[in-house]
């Protein structure tokens, strides 16, 4: 049976008479890597502060089957949130050591310095630190625990190319072991690799939940590029076309239906030349995604 880690039933939260979350259910089993994407503002940090019992919250969520915050979720979870540990005069080896001593099954310090490449950096204060560096020592904070659960929010922001990857490949490691996380990133190319279930929040409300296929599935905009030196032509009576656009020989095709497109296009056209296919990134559902909702909420 599948242990379920996090579950969520009907849960709203307001700032003062501000409802910022809107009656979410949610529920997260051993091993799944939720990749929860939203516009600046959805909601997302507060959602992830609700599960670490850092805001209140009602019988309704329950985090390792007991209350967020409680001992034993605290044990078991490691968190990278937004935010950077501006403390004056402490240096990283010692913050580190520090947070070690709370946990009864810490990681070896030693290793997790190695592993994120922090050696060079242990005698540095936090203070002096960059961006970027900050948010490895933060990670490098929540791996100390050697957490089940891991709640990183926009964890790579900062970060150069060759800490990204160290940072995916960690993931990737943490993924094979079975630990469960929720990612929120605005970095879609990279979430949507790791990701087994990507949630979208919009201004408190769950608005997908499922796959990268499943949505795509749902936005299935296909973009067909071709070369077509006839000038008899008509491509947008295909099926499934909803935009036409030529310049000289070179024509793109937008359609809803690109399997049933393609295969009239190459039936009817069969000179047409240099074809290409592309499927709508996660990066530009999301945009068609909050544009809708914005063009909607002027109507
Ligand atoms: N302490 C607070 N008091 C009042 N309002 C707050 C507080 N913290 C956040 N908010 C408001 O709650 C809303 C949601 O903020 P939140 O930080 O959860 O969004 P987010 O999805 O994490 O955004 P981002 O992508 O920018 O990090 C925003 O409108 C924000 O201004």
């Amino acid at each position: 049976m599948m242990e379920q880690i996090i579950s969520i039933e009907n849960l709203s939260f307001s700032y003062g008479k501000n409802e910022i979350i809107k009656g979410l259910n949610l529920s997260v089993n051993k091993g799944e890597i939720i990749g929860l994407i939203g516009e600046n503002g959805a909601g997302k940090t507060t959602l992830l502060n609700i599960l670490l019992g850092l805001l209140p919250s009602k019988k309704n969520v329950q985090v390792f089957g007991g209350h967020p915050g409680s001992l034993l979720a605290k044990q078991k979870i490691g968190s990278m949130l937004q935010g950077d540990l501006r403390l004056s005069n402490v240096r990283v080896e010692e913050f580190l050591e520090e947070v070690a001593m709370q946990y009864n099954n810490a990681n070896p310090l030693e290793s997790i310095l190695i592993k994120l490449n922090l050696v060079p950096h242990r005698r540095k204060f936090l203070k002096e630190l960059s961006g970027g560096l900050m948010r490895r020592v933060t990670f490098a904070q929540a791996l100390l625990s050697n957490p089940d659960l891991l709640f990183l929010d926009e964890p790579t922001v900062g970060m150069d190319a060759q800490a990204r990857h160290i940072f995916w490949e960690s993931i990737e490691e943490l993924r094979e072991q079975g630990k469960t996380m929720i990612i929120t990133s605005h970095y879609l190319e990279e979430i949507q690799q790791v990701a087994s279930r990507l949630i979208v929040l919009q201004a408190g409300k769950f608005t997908f939940e499922g796959t990268l296929k499943e949505l795509q599935a749902l936005h299935k905009q296909t973009t067909i590029s071709i070369t077509s030196e006839s000038e008899q032509h008509n491509f947008a009576e295909l099926v499934g076309v909803v935009n036409v656009e030529e310049s000289g020989s070179q024509v793109v095709i937008k359609s809803v239906d690109g399997d049933r497109t393609l295969k009239e296009l190459l039936l009817k056209y069969p000179r047409v030349s240099n074809i290409t296919v592309e499927h709508e990134t996660l990066e530009k559902i999301f945009l068609q995604m909050t544009t809708d909702r914005g063009n909607s909420k002027n109507d």
